[in-house]
């Protein structure tokens, strides 16, 4: 018999009416054939409130006793929720984290699950009950409460689908589905009806709140098909899953609290870009739009962002790496936020990035960082104009029209789709079966690209348009521009880097060299060959062991990084030419994956 998990969030479930709403429609699903697991959220606003009772009691409540405090507020709604399902004459069990064998780590406050044991659920489904699970909760190994991190129900909920096999994981919610941005933010947005698992990785990562991100790589690693419906009408919602479909640009994200940490005047030597993952991976604090550009005389500099709330550990992380590496200075800034463009469409068009930073320019909005990965762009840009910026961005790409829009800059390459790749899917689950806990890290592949170059712009002006005419001149003679850095700048002229095919480099350097000779002391510099190496998996980012890892590899090899980016999907270094091959080899063995002959 089929199965399908409904998870209900906590607007949802805010007051009785909602709730036997929700149980209608699991009763509903039953009556139609279904076993049915609800995963229901605490009411409303619930955790908030018991967040502000646990400050009147504590300025620092110990991390065990607040688990045990969150964890009622599902407790609630689980109970109540079985007694609206009984009383329209269906037969309910509600049961806590613990009590379904959610068994998880001891991480109080962000515990990841380790494994699910699915007797008890299916005792129950099997004797004809619909089961309502408490979300967000799960128990460790000394039976402690523990809690997933705020919004972990939707990773119960895909964890609870992946380990029963489920047809489908429902995610009922207060939205008709995933739009191009919130709906609460952008009048205009609109709702998608169909986005592929990465791009739901990058946008839920990358800010948008519709999902947790931990719950789209449980979909992923366990291929469950994923829909997020609104629970206040019949709509068919947003469906997350394998598709081949290639629109240049699916969604944007907002992260409004992001901090900025620059580290400069480091050491250029293997080991620096180790160094600083490294104690910002014992802090557990992810970092995000990582940018190394290459050195000049001889000092690297990294930049990367954080979540606001974490920079004060961050900065005493990045004074740790400091004395460690003997050398570096360290400056901040908080008024900043996130902007994120996602499409799986746009790793085969070249005007993408180029359309972005021209919509920006338009708007006189200055680009303070730039990254890009395979199926997405950053920029970080002042704070107070960040909601100016998302309008412009939503507008300037029409996305509130439902034909996929192509930029008017730069042109589509013909090359296959990945997701459409059968192998990929297969590498997966085979990789996926041996894992020992359910959340631990998926790589799936180390790549070696030895086809590209690297063009980099010295002291170009930090105004608004810089970027946008760069990459447009050379979209408009389509040039494909992979990797695209832009690092934070205190002196009033940035450094850009990006990467192009080796057989478009002459004709990148005479126009970036006509651009850089309007600017005064603008200079350009470039390699010929590099090597760029790629790690694939799934959640790279949210889990900061992986970056550590890579750098570590590569540093232990004594292999020089010129250029960073990451993402939910990929994390990439460009090496020099001859150290790929290494790079390639070491990188494999790290990640305990056979390197093919
Ligand atoms: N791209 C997006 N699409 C839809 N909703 C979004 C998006 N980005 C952010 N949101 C916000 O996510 C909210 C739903 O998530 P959440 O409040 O966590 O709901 P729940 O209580 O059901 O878990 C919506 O009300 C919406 O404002
Ligand atoms: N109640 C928890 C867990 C959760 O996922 O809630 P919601 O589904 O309402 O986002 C929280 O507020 O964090």
């Amino acid at each position: 018999m089929s199965i399908i998990v409904q998870k209900f969030g906590g607007t949802s479930v805010a007051n009785a009416e909602k709730i036997r709403a929700a149980a209608q429609r699991a009763v509903a699903a039953k009556q139609a054939g279904h076993q049915v697991v609800m995963v229901v959220s605490a009411r409303g606003k619930k955790t908030d409130e018991l967040v502000r009772l646990a400050a009147e009691m504590s300025e620092n409540p110990a991390a065990r006793e607040m688990d045990m405090l969150l964890s009622t507020g599902e407790q609630e709604s689980v109970s109540l929720m079985a007694m609206a399902v009984h009383s329209l004459g269906e037969k309910a069990v509600s049961l806590t984290g613990g009590q379904i064998g959610i068994t998880t780590d001891s991480t109080f406050s962000r515990a990841r699950i380790e494994s699910i044991s699915t007797d008890r659920i299916r005792k129950h489904l099997d004797a004809g009950e619909i089961v309502i699970a408490c979300g967000f909760q799960g128990i460790d190994p000394e039976m402690n409460i523990t809690t997933l991190g705020r919004g972990g129900s939707d990773t119960t909920a895909t964890a609870l689908a992946a380990a029963l096999q489920a047809d489908e994981c429902q995610i009922y919610t207060d939205v008709e589905g995933v739009f191009t941005t919130d709906p609460r933010v952008v009048s205009a947005a609109r709702k998608v009806s169909l986005l592929a698992y990465d791009e739901m990785l990058e946008l839920a990562s990358l800010g948008a709140g519709v999902m947790h991100s931990r719950s789209i790589e449980f979909a992923k690693k366990f291929c469950v098909p994923l829909r997020v419906r609104p629970s206040f009408d019949e709509g068919e919602g947003t469906l997350i899953a394998n598709t081949g479909e290639q629109r240049m640009v699916a969604g944007l994200a907002l992260a409004r609290n992001e901090a900025r940490v620059t580290l400069a005047d480091l050491p250029d030597q293997p080991g620096v870009t180790s160094c600083i993952f490294a104690c910002m991976a014992k802090r557990k604090i992810p970092v995000d739009m990582v940018v190394q550009n290459v050195a000049v005389d001889g000092k690297a500099t990294v930049s990367f962002t954080v979540q606001e709330g974490e920079l004060a550990d961050t900065l005493t992380a990045a004074n740790e790496a400091i004395k460690i590496l003997g050398a570096g200075t360290i400056r901040s800034g908080t008024n900043v936020a996130k902007l994120s463009v996602v499409g799986a469409g746009m790793r085969n068009h070249s005007g993408v990035a180029a359309q972005m930073f021209d919509i920006l320019l338009k708007k006189g909005i200055n680009l303070q960082m730039i990254t890009t990965s395979e199926i997405k762009i950053s920029v970080l840009v002042e704070r107070d104009r960040c909601d100016e910026a998302l309008l412009a961005v939503h507008e300037g790409f029409c996305m509130e029209t439902a034909v996929p829009q192509t930029p008017e800059i730069g042109i589509q390459q013909k090359t296959k789709s990945p997701e459409c790749d059968q192998s990929e899917d297969q590498l997966l689950s085979r990789i996926v079966s041996k894992l020992a806990k359910m959340e631990d890290i998926v790589v799936s592949e180390v790549q070696l690209d030895e086809s590209q170059s690297r063009v980099t712009l010295h002291h170009i002006p930090d105004v608004p348009g810089t970027c946008a005419e760069i990459f447009t001149t050379v979209a408009n003679k389509n040039i494909m521009v992979d990797m695209i850095v832009q690092n934070v700048s205190d002196t009033g002229h940035a450094e850009v880097s990006f990467t192009v095919q080796r057989t478009d480099l002459e004709n990148c350097l005479k126009l970036v060299g006509e651009l850089a000779s309007k600017w005064d002391d603008a200079t350009v510099s470039h390699e010929p060959e590099i090597g760029k190496l790629t790690v694939v998996g799934i959640g790279l980012r949210t889990h900061t062991g992986v970056g550590e890892k890579m750098f570590k590899a590569l540093a232990d090899a004594n292999i020089n990084i010129q250029m960073i980016n990451t993402s939910e999907i990929r994390m990439s270094a460009v090496v020099a030419a001859d150290q790929g091959k290494t790079g390639f080899k070491v990188l494999n063995k790290a990640f305990n994956l056979v390197e093919e002959a």
